[in-house]
């Protein structure tokens, strides 16, 4: 039966962290948006740790803010611990990382999506799409019930036949306790989109009553927490608590009453228990047949490929102020049951430990992003869109900052307008999508700074000088955000610029030159004007770190000015790479199956070199004054 007559502008097909984004992203635009997901209690489930942020990732939450997006504010109202991670090294690299209550998160989350005008949430598992020719029309789902739609973005995680894995016992589902969706793959493959499979790890979760703090080491959360959201910008949000209605803030602040995490480390006899059982994992055993993440490896895999470390840290965190149950963040494992409590047992504090929720490992289908657009459209299916897990991502930040983007490009394609692509010289969500679509994944992606060409102009805290243009020309921030956003950029530019070409008394050079020899431990730092020190914590941080660090950002600019001229040159969709000629074979057909959009794009394909990019220029070159003007 089909539930709607007139079809929606948007359909999102799972709620979790990538489904939240674009739901709220679309709607935010003012598109009639229906999200669709498995089980509306378990929209933004943290599957694996209850914590947000971390290297890179706590910059791209920032970014995700900047652009409208919810999850930097989500995790700030939510969060029982903050730590800025990196506070003794540079400004570029300091990431904030929180770790929230996993409930309160998800009832946030869902409030927000339902107060959210123009957003339906429905409860329905989408059971496969319908296409007329090569463009999608809608989904249909397992209550018998089929919604129309002019796009659709799929974000379902790894659902796609999921299938989890203790030793050798083996259960269909996404995750621990939920559903594995069976006939969707299908439906992709049935249109041509090609599926393989990876796969990812958790570890068990604890009682907190059965373990002895007093062998652990305490870690605090910092005093003055560093948030996600810019609270300086957002004034007028509503800042709802999760035991809220939605009109106002409690008292509560970000950072209050804060809960600690304890360490521990393995020991010489968990090694040991892990080496004699390695043949009972079901990654070592050869049950499970997908790659793994890499940066993210299992206790077994931390114990054969770095053989040689006697011991590995262990954080034990708490999921929330009203559970008693506590994750172990560094014991993710595949092994039987039994092999888990005993492993579990060998580590200092842990000895009593009961387990709340066995350890696994879930195999699943994704999609290799290469037969995506920049925009995460699909290359076969026109009006489609990919975000989160789905696309060979492993992160619940990887996965919103995809679907804030494909919400906002299912929008634009509705309405005939252009999308939204974020450069790689703008942001860390800029270089995540082009190396997504540019270069695949054979394991599952996770965020690094050292992914990033110029990871230097990605401080947490500029996020919304660099976001500015973009939430300005695609509409992402309330009229009064977006205005407070440009004073903000305005001042700090303000700023700079006085700086640089006032003097202070009782010395030499500008306040500029005091301030790049005093962060560098040279000399004094000079009196700041009382106006500048009674600016906003992060303005005034952002001047601060943009006048230290002048030189490194300036030569950062000027290697971004040189590449922009090839970022510049647009590729002619559709072109026959095969006919051009001087392009060698292996170039031409993996331009063929990428179809890069832009010659920056295609200058970053592996296996095509700089000759073959300059005979690509001058073949556009030659193409283009060939062509009549219009
Ligand atoms: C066991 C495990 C361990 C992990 N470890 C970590 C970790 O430590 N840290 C980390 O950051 N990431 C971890 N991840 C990955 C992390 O959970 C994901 O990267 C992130 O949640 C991906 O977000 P997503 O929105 O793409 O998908 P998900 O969060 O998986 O959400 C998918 C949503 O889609 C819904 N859905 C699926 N299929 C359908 C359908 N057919 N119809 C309707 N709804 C559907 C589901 O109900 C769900 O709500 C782990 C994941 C798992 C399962
Ligand atoms: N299977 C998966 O897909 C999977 C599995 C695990 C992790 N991940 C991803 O990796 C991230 C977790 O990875 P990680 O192990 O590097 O941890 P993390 O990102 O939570 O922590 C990064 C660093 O912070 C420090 N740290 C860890 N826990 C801390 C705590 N409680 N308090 C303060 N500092 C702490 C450690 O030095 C750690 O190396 C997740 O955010 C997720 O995106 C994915």
């Amino acid at each position: 039966m089909l539930f709607n007559s007139l079809p929606y502008d948007v359909i999102i097909c799972g709620g979790g962290h990538a489904g939240c984004e674009a739901a709220l992203a679309a709607a935010r635009m003012g598109a009639n948006t229906l999200l669709l997901t498995g089980n509306i209690d378990t929209v933004a489930a943290m599957s694996c740790n209850p914590a947000i942020g971390g290297q890179a990732k706590g910059q791209m939450v920032r970014e995700i803010d900047a652009l409208g997006g919810e999850m930097g504010i989500n995790t700030d109202l939510t969060a029982i611990q903050f730590r800025l991670l990196n506070e003794s090294k540079g400004l570029a690299v300091q990431s904030p990382r929180a770790q929230s209550d996993k409930k309160a998160y998800q009832f946030r989350m869902k409030h927000t999506l339902e107060l959210q005008p123009n957003l339906q949430l429905f409860q329905a598992t989408v059971t496969g799409l319908t296409f007329a020719k090569d463009r999608v029309t809608g989904v249909q789902t397992n209550l018998d019930l089929e919604f129309a739609a002019h796009t659709v973005v799929v974000t379902t995680g790894t659902f796609l036949r999921g299938l989890m894995h203790i030793g050798t016992n083996k259960n269909e589902g996404g995750r621990m306790g939920d559903f594995s969706a069976k006939t969707l793959s299908a439906s992709f493959e049935q249109a041509g989109i090609e599926l393989q499979r990876l796969k990812t790890g958790t570890p068990p979760r604890l009682l907190g009553r059965s373990l002895d703090f007093s062998k652990m080491t305490e870690q605090r959360g910092d005093e003055a927490p560093t948030c996600f959201a810019f609270h300086e910008t957002r004034q007028d949000e509503h800042l709802f608590h999760v035991e809220q209605t939605g009109e106002d803030r409690l008292g509560w602040q970000p950072g209050t009453n804060q809960v600690s995490c304890w360490m521990t480390y393995t020991t010489e006899e968990t090694a040991q228990i892990v080496r004699d059982n390695l043949a009972k994992s079901a990654m070592y055993s050869g049950e499970i047949q997908g790659t793994g993440p890499r940066y993210c490896p299992s206790i077994e895999d931390k114990f054969v490929r770095f053989a040689d470390k006697p011991r590995h840290l262990l954080f034990l965190e708490p999921e929330g102020r009203s559970t008693n149950e506590y994750y172990i963040n560094g014991l993710s494992t595949s092994l039987p049951f039994d092999v888990q409590m005993a492993m579990v047992r060998s580590v200092p504090g842990l000895e009593q430990a009961q387990l709340l929720r066995p350890a696994y490992a879930v195999e699943y289908d994704f999609a290799p992003p290469t037969q995506l657009f920049p925009s995460l459209e699909s290359k076969k299916v026109e009006n489609l869109f990919f975000a989160g897990q789905i696309n060979g991502t492993s992160g619940y930040e990887e996965a919103a900052a995809q679907g804030l983007i494909a919400g906002v490009n299912a929008v634009h394609k509705a309405r005939g307008e252009p999308p939204l692509v974020i450069g790689r010289a703008e942001g860390y969500i800029g270089v995540l999508i082009d190396d997504l679509v540019t270069k695949g994944t054979k394991e599952p992606y996770r965020m690094f700074t050292s992914r990033a060409e110029h990871r230097l102009l990605f401080n947490h805290g500029s996020a919304e000088n660099r976001m500015l243009p973009h939430a300005r020309e695609h509409g992402l921030v309330s009229p009064a955000r977006l205005a407070r956003m440009e004073a903000k950029v305005a001042t700090v530019d303000h700023w700079i610029e006085w700086f640089e070409s006032k003097r202070p008394g009782g010395g030499q050079g500008t306040f500029g030159d005091r301030i790049r020899r005093a962060s560098q431990g040279d000399g004094e730092w000079p009196e700041l004007p009382t106006d500048f020190q009674n600016l906003p914590t992060e303005s005034r941080q952002e001047v601060l770190y943009r006048v230290s660090y002048k030189g490194y950002l300036e030569r950062e600019q000027r290697q971004i000015a040189k590449l922009a001229n090839i970022e510049k040159v647009q590729i002619p969709v559709g072109l026959d790479y095969l006919q051009i000629k001087g392009l060698r074979h292996e170039s031409a057909q993996k331009l063929a199956e990428t179809q890069p959009f832009t010659l920056g794009q295609a200058s970053r394909i592996s296996g095509v070199n700089p000759s073959d990019i300059s005979i690509l220029l001058i073949f556009i070159e030659a193409q283009r004054r060939r062509k009549p003007p219009a």
